[in-house]
Formats: structure tokens, sequence, C-alpha cells
């Protein structure tokens, strides 16, 4: 028969490992803008190299937390899909991002 009582402890701990991932990945979000405000429009917002790099060591981070890999490279791959998206929705928003600072060819 189900523990319902344990099993709403283990529901009540999720939700606080929710909320501390929240946090982190929020934090995570801010840097992430901040890094697509200094490439702007003069560097590509998608690094592959980057993120092969950040990949492999999330891989073996994992191993060494007690995470399986299956978990941990998936979410990384898709947070970095995301967030390579929020990269260019931050850029839309910012004013005028045509603006350069005469990186460009003048015949431009
Ligand atoms: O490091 C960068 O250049 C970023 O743009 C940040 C970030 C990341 O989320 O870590 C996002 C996109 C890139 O493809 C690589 C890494």
């Amino acid at each position: 028969m189900i523990d319902h009582r344990r099993l709403e402890d283990l529901r009540a701990q999720l939700d606080g490992v929710d909320g501390r991932m929240l946090e982190l990945m929020a934090a995570r979000q801010r840097l992430v803008e901040a890094v697509a405000e200094v490439k702007g429009r003069h560097a590509p917002l998608r690094d592959r190299e980057r993120e092969q790099a950040i990949l492999a060591r999330i891989r073996a981070a994992a191993l060494d937390a007690g995470l399986s890999p299956k978990i941990a490279v998936p979410v990384w791959r898709r947070l970095l899909e995301v967030s390579v998206e929020h990269e260019r929705r931050v850029l839309e928003q910012v004013e005028d991002p045509g603006a350069c600072c005469g990186c460009r060819d003048p015949g431009d």
C-alpha cells in the first residue's frame, strides 16, 4: 500500500529543490542577457565550440556529483538552445540594435 505521507514529504522536498533551481536559473538568465548585450550584433550569439566545452564539463561534473549524465546532458543541451533564443529576443528588444561601434564596413 502506498505511503501517502512519505510521498507528500518527498514531493515537498522536490518543490524545495525546484525553487532553488529556479533562483539559479534566473541568475543564469541575467548573465546570458549580459552576454547578449556584450556580443550585440558584433559576434554570433551561438557559439558551438563553447557549447561543446560546457556539455563536456557538465557531463564530468554530473558524474562527480552523482547526477546521471542522461539527465544532465539533455537538460543542459536544451538550456543552451533556449538561452540562444532568449539572447535573440533580448537583442530584438534593445533599442536601435543596428547602432554600431564602427566595426562595420563603412560602405554598409
Ligand atoms: O557564452 C556565450 O557566448 C553565450 O552566449 C552563453 C551561452 C550559455 O548559455 O552558456 C549561450 C549560447 C552560446 O551558444 C554559448 C553559451
